[in-house]
């Protein structure tokens, strides 16, 4: 029998017990043996629950018994989480997170802390949810050299993208029902709408695919706060559906650029037609060509059966695990990594008539003008062209409210 304590017992973590207790079978001969939960560290009151005798609340208790093999960290944040992880895994007990902001920070430190100890460090939900993104990319895909990754990483935002466009709802109602179903980040749904959970993802995809740890203060991101009903009715226009996309390009000579924001993406693109609490993730691989990691990216069942799955790998291989999962640490670099791509571009402008946005923007169309705004996709433009748009037309007395890069088909 493998014993297991969880810490954090909120949405993945009473999640995780569940998962234990529901198909206990089943993970019982994939781990080769029974695996029973035997603490729980929460700093709430559960003396009422049926489980009331699992709870503890000092990581000591889990630390002095040492029947447990494996922990099950789902408080979330660094604050506790990074030393109470830092703690378990230098007393030889293995860790299974869903937490992303903790892998982004200090990945590169705790991975190499589990090899030191010769125990696995886990994180499959920390990306993606409960849909197979990380394990897949270390072992299905060790053979290829990853050159590109593009993806729809944060559910709330994408719940709140499809409410918006097929119920007209607004933006607060569609978050308060993301909340609500669990999806959003408990302590701040911010990082869900203005982007950092998506940058923290794409910060470990983009370090599992570079192999040196790539951090969130150096990847530029914008969430979709300043994304209006009349934006997802142009991209409608423009046969497109606004999403929040993260993105990695290893570019030439290790000029990597990766990046986080809404953008509008052609429905000939298979992105765009992710809808609901959904994540998909296209990656490019050198042999196999591109490949499509489609699931659930939140909530409590999905998100728990990646970490069950974790620590099913855990019990199973230990830090053999860490041959391809692994990347190196890195100093931090200065500033914001650049984007050196042209794109075609969505813009909104307000307090400058559509008529002179040609000449303005340069070649391409008016999508629509109401209440004093001008929407206009430009064909073809780079970042640093748009910021000197922005500045012709603020000469002009408007404003431009927001910029959408179009995502290739
Ligand atoms: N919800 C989801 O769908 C997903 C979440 N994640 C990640 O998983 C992690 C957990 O998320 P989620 O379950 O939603 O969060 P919750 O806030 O629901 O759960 C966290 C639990 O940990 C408790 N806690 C806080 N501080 C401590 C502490 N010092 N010691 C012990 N327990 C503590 C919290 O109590 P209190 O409420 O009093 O603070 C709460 O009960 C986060 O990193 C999140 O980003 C990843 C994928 C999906
Ligand atoms: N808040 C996150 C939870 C999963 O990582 C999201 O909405 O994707």
């Amino acid at each position: 029998m493998a014993k297991i304590a969880i810490m954090g017992f909120g949405t993945v973590g009473s999640g995780v017990l569940e998962v234990c207790r529901r198909n206990a079978a089943s993970i019982a001969r994939r781990a080769g043996e029974p695996v029973e939960v035997k603490y729980i560290l929460d700093v709430r009151d559960f003396s009422d629950s049926p489980d009331a005798a699992l709870f503890t609340k000092s990581l000591d208790t889990i630390l002095a018994d040492p029947e447990v093999k494996v922990v099950v960290e789902t408080i979330g944040g660094t604050k506790f989480a990074y030393p109470y992880v830092r703690q378990c895994l230098e007393s030889g007990r293995s860790v299974c997170t869903s937490n992303k902001e903790m892998v982004a920070t200090y990945g590169a430190e705790l991975l190499a802390l589990a090899r030191e100890h010769g125990v696995a460090f886990l994180f499959e939900a920390s990306v993606g949810g409960g849909t197979p993104i990380i394990t897949p990319m270390h072992q299905c895909l060790a053979a290829n050299h990853i050159s590109r990754i593009q993806g729809i990483v944060n559910g709330t935002t994408n719940f709140m993208l499809t409410k918006m466009k097929r119920e007209n709802m607004s933006f607060e109602e569609a978050l308060k029902i993301a909340q609500q179903l669990g999806y959003a980040e408990t302590k701040d749904p911010g990082d869900d709408v203005d982007g950092r959970d998506a940058c923290r993802k794409i910060a470990i995809l983009a370090s599992l695919a570079c192999g040196h740890h790539v951090y969130p203060d150096n990847i530029s991101t914008r969430g979709i706060r300043d994304i209006t009903v009349t934006d997802v009715k142009a991209a409608e226009k423009l046969d497109s559906a606004i999403k929040l996309i993260a993105w990695y390009d290893e570019g030439t000579d290790s000029q990597m650029a990766v990046g986080v924001e809404p953008m509008l993406v052609p429905n000939s693109n298979q992105l765009a037609g992710v809808d609901d609490v959904f994540n998909a993730v296209l990656m490019q691989g050198d042999m196999l060509g591109d490949v499509v990691f489609y699931g659930k990216g939140a909530g409590k069942l999905p998100t728990a059966s990646a970490v069950v799955a974790d620590v099913i790998d855990a019990l199973k291989d230990g830090v053999k695990v860490h041959d391809s999962l692994f990347w190196k640490p890195a100093p931090k670099r200065e500033g914001l990594v650049k984007d050196p791509g042209t794109y075609a571009w969505y813009i909104r402008v307000r307090g400058v008539a559509a008529a002179l946005l040609p000449n303005v923007a340069g070649p391409g169309h008016v999508v629509l003008e109401e209440n004093g705004e001008a929407a206009y996709r430009i064909d073809a433009a780079t970042v640093d062209q748009i910021e000197e748009i922005r500045g012709k037309i603020r000469v002009l007395g408007g404003e431009v409210a927001l910029v959408l890069k179009q995502l290739a088909d």
